[in-house]
């Protein structure tokens, strides 16, 4: 298993309020391009952001994936990045801070037992999944009045993966990312949670707009795999949901260390948790492709054509942003 620990990092000045940062247009304000930047070491640079609210002096640290670490997505489907989130960055600890913020929404019901399943089929099952979840994004209503800056912080290093993943080229393809249907999620496993062998991204459903999955650990630092488990298994058979019987088991257990990142590609890897022997955090999170024609006709065969149900479909696949509802709905 390749892992690294290059960080490259971005200063964004920090705000006090919830804003509409734009980083999209900053995308012509950067300072050189990902391959002028020196690999070897932690890079800061100065975001020129449109934010349209004040902003205090102290400047916050957004860390970057390295063209090193996307090059690897790009060729084995996968990249393990240690210390993506460093244990402090000039006094603030960001992993602590948004571990903190999931304790706070727990502790205000905002954390939702987790289901599994795609489209409409979604359903609670204990024997696939135990955990809690909580939806994140600026505009999600019932996160609205728990403001949290290192939340918003949390967005922008987000969308700056996401652009970044989109400028990098997949077997010389560059894949469009839609912002709007970008989905993420706090994830809270309690002692004895689990999440069993699934696929992220289902042919025929919403669920395969999906392109890349992400998962960021945000467990303590005394956390280790030998005494708390909850390791990500990725699979490499040729199977879907089951090891096929004519197989024997290929897979590799990344640990699930505080400020590791997880890439893959959604479509190409079966995976699962192993149960946890403490409390586990996480963000997880995928970043789909535009939803095309082809898309929702092959959705909507597959399925009885009718736009309500599609609707319907993006909202159980957990694709409930407002951006694929105007489209479903147009
Ligand atoms: O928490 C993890 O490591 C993986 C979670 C996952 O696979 C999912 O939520 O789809
Ligand atoms: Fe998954």
């Amino acid at each position: 298993m390749t892992t690294t620990n290059t960080v490259h990092a971005f200063i964004v000045p920090t705000t006090t309020t919830t804003t509409t940062n734009n980083l999209n247009s900053n995308r012509h304000h950067r300072i050189g391009n990902r391959s002028s930047l020196s690999k070897t070491s932690l890079h800061l640079l100065k975001a020129t952001t449109t934010d349209t609210t004040t902003t205090t002096n102290t400047s916050t640290y957004i860390p970057r994936i390295s063209s090193q670490d996307l090059q690897t997505l790009s060729k084995d489907g996968y990249v393990v990045i240690e210390n993506f989130i460093p244990s402090t960055d000039n006094g603030i600890n960001l992993k602590e801070a948004l571990r903190d913020d999931i304790l706070n929404l727990r502790s205000k019901s905002k954390f939702k037992i987790a289901k599994i399943g795609q489209d409409t089929t979604n359903k609670l099952n204990e024997e696939i999944r135990v955990a809690e979840t909580c939806f994140l994004g600026k505009e999600k209503p019932e996160l609205r009045n728990v403001y949290n800056q290192r939340r918003e912080q949390l967005y922008d290093l987000l969308e700056f993966l996401r652009i970044d993943l989109e400028e990098n080229s997949n077997n010389g393809n560059s894949i469009k990312l839609d912002q709007k249907l970008s989905e993420f999620l706090y994830a809270y496993y309690p002692t004895g949670g689990f999440y069993r062998r699934h696929r992220d991204a289902v042919k025929g459903s919403v669920s395969y707009l999906r392109q890349y999955s992400l998962l960021l650990y945000l467990n303590t630092d005394n956390y280790s795999s030998d005494k708390d488990g909850g390791q990500l298994r990725i699979h490499f058979d040729s199977g879907k949901d089951f090891l096929p019987v004519d197989e024997t088991p290929n897979y590799i257990d990344i640990n699930a260390n505080g400020g590791t990142l997880v890439l893959f590609e959604s479509s190409k890897f079966p995976h699962e948790v192993l149960n946890t022997s403490s409390e586990r955090f996480a963000i997880v999170g995928w970043y789909n492709r535009p939803m095309s024609f082809t898309d929702i006709s092959s959705i909507s065969s597959n399925k009885d054509g009718d736009p309500v149900r599609l609707i319907g479909l993006a909202v159980a696949a957990g694709l409930v942003t407002v951006g694929l509802i105007n489209i479903l709905g147009s």
